[in-house]
């Protein structure tokens, strides 16, 4: 479910624009980032001011300037990197991966001669920095000439702002190239590669469509069918491949998916190409919904957060012994059975789409981010300790920290604050109290791992699966999904 669906529930304004653009043909903009007396960061491109807008205040700039550049860096970098023709989409994540985005989310903001202007008159020192009021150093913004008159100073600063401004905003957007979104490969390797992974056959000879939709997410519908041989329920994604940049890399998902198989995973059971250009990947169907559904609705015992971390713990230390890291855990991709069975889902699948809103967002979901991430220390399997700990603050508090927030504030806050506050922590029972502080530590290493979460005294307090029925029930009563 991912970014999308976690959007359609509290969706922040701003991340609706839906201009479709590609990857910038002529980045050329120097980013030289000073800080004034007045702690105002200065030498941004128009549109990080912008974005920076009335999210970040004043004080909270001048108090935490670096983590403010960060915090745009990354977001947009992650903007970008999404709408490019490169290799974003979400596919099995390790470590190599996460360091190789590292490297080119380096090369991409830090980088002085790679996005140096063509036109730009500013000079290339870039030795200088500027010391800011807490000891950090901030890149200086090439020299404006010193002159003794303040408002040539003040004047040349805003020329030297707008060359800035004219390079931000006149980069050129263009739609990817098909061959491009192909990387190469032509219709025709394209399908032969495809037949060699998917199943040949005709779907409907091994399942029947019921009329049941399932929902509908980024890349196409869900929708339920019977398995003619078994009888039993499955559900079928409808992915439509024209609307897919990356398609080679969707049937490298399913190669890896076919070997990933875990009673807390939502599993992949087959996949068809259908009508030509549809692909439908068949999983397990969980017909007691999301996980969502329940911390919104509904009050969660200690025992029940207990049964549902311990389910996902096992996913989770499954999917990191295979090098594999989620990236997006939460509630949304927590599904559960009716009989309170709980899985783990969009673990490999995560398309790209061409050409809707979704292009123009960051790669993952800002609420549930663990700070290493924005900052890009140390950032590996722990991020999703992290995230199941923000998880638990959606089943204690039904929302995570800073969800009415738009992502650039929530992405400073998760930065600069670390830890969230929780509402109800004075409610909590001292175990639960020591499994968050385990989840929630800014510093990695004192992070648990999630064998060693699977060993914490709070999961031995979990009730029963079945416990959870109810709660599902009740969720699926209120939102009339029954
Ligand atoms: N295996 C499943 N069993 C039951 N319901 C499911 C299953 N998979 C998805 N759904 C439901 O279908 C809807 C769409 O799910 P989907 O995973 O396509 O959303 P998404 O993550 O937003 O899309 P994408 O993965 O393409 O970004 C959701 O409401 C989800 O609860």
């Amino acid at each position: 479910m991912s970014f999308y669906n976690m959007f359609k529930r509290k969706k922040p304004r701003e991340e609706t624009t839906a201009a479709i653009i590609g990857n910038p043909t002529n980045v050329n903009h120097d980013i030289h980032v000073t800080v004034t007396s007045d702690g105002i960061l200065e030498g941004l491109p128009s549109s990080w001011v912008r974005q920076i807008g009335t999210q970040i205040t004043k004080a909270e700039q001048h108090e935490n300037p670096e983590v403010v550049k960060k915090v745009l860096q990354y977001y947009n970098y992650s903007v970008k990197k999404h709408a490019g023709p490169t290799p974003d989409i979400k596919h099995i994540y390790t470590q190599k991966d996460i360091d190789e985005e590292s490297k080119q989310m380096d090369l991409y903001m830090q980088s002085k001669d790679a996005h140096k202007s063509k036109d730009s008159n500013l000079s290339d020192d870039s030795s200088k920095s500027v010391e800011c009021d807490n000891g950090t150093s901030l890149p200086s913004i090439d020299p404006v000439e010193i002159e003794d008159n303040n408002l040539v100073q003040t004047k040349k600063l805003a020329q030297t702002i707008d060359n800035l401004t004219i390079e931000a905003d006149e980069i050129e957007y263009r739609r990817p190239s098909l061959d491009e979104r192909k990387f190469g490969i032509t219709d025709e390797e394209y399908m032969s590669e495809i037949k060699k992974i998917c199943n040949p056959g005709n779907p409907y000879d091994y399942y029947e469509r019921t009329l049941k939709d399932l929902g509908s997410g980024a890349s196409g519908m869900v929708f339920a069918a019977t398995d003619k041989a078994t009888g039993e329920l499955v559900a079928i994604k409808d992915i439509d491949m024209t609307k897919q940049s990356k398609k080679e890399l969707l049937l490298s998902e399913i190669k890896i998916m076919k070997n990933f198989r875990h009673k807390n995973l939502v599993n992949f059971l087959d996949a068809f190409v259908i009508d030509y250009d549809h692909l439908w990947v068949v999983m397990e169907l969980l017909d007691g919904g999301p996980l969502t559904d329940v911390v919104t609705e509904t009050i969660m015992k200690e025992g029940q957060i207990a049964a549902v971390c311990y389910e996902v713990l096992q996913a989770v230390s499954y999917l990191h012994n295979r090098g594999t890291i989620h990236r997006d855990i939460k509630s949304d991709n927590v599904l559960l059975g009716m009989d309170g069975t709980v899985k783990v889902t969009d673990f490999g699948f995560c398309a790209n789409v061409i050409g809707n809103e979704q292009r123009e967002t960051m790669v993952g979901t800002p609420y549930w981010m663990a700070p290493e991430v924005v900052t890009r220390q140390k950032y590996g399997k722990k991020v999703d300790i992290w995230s199941l700990g923000i998880m638990i603050v959606e089943m204690l508090e039904g929302e995570p920290p800073y969800l009415k927030e738009p992502p650039i504030r929530a992405l400073y806050l998760i930065t600069a604050n670390g830890r969230p506050n929780i509402p109800r922590w004075d409610n909590c029972s001292p175990k639960l109290k020591s499994f968050i502080d385990a989840c929630l530590q800014v510093d990695v290493d004192q992070r648990a791992t999630a064998d060693e979460l699977l060993e914490h005294e709070f999961l031995q307090e979990r009730m029963e699966l079945r416990s959870l029925t109810p709660l599902i029930r009740a969720a699926k009563r209120i939102l009339h999904k029954t």
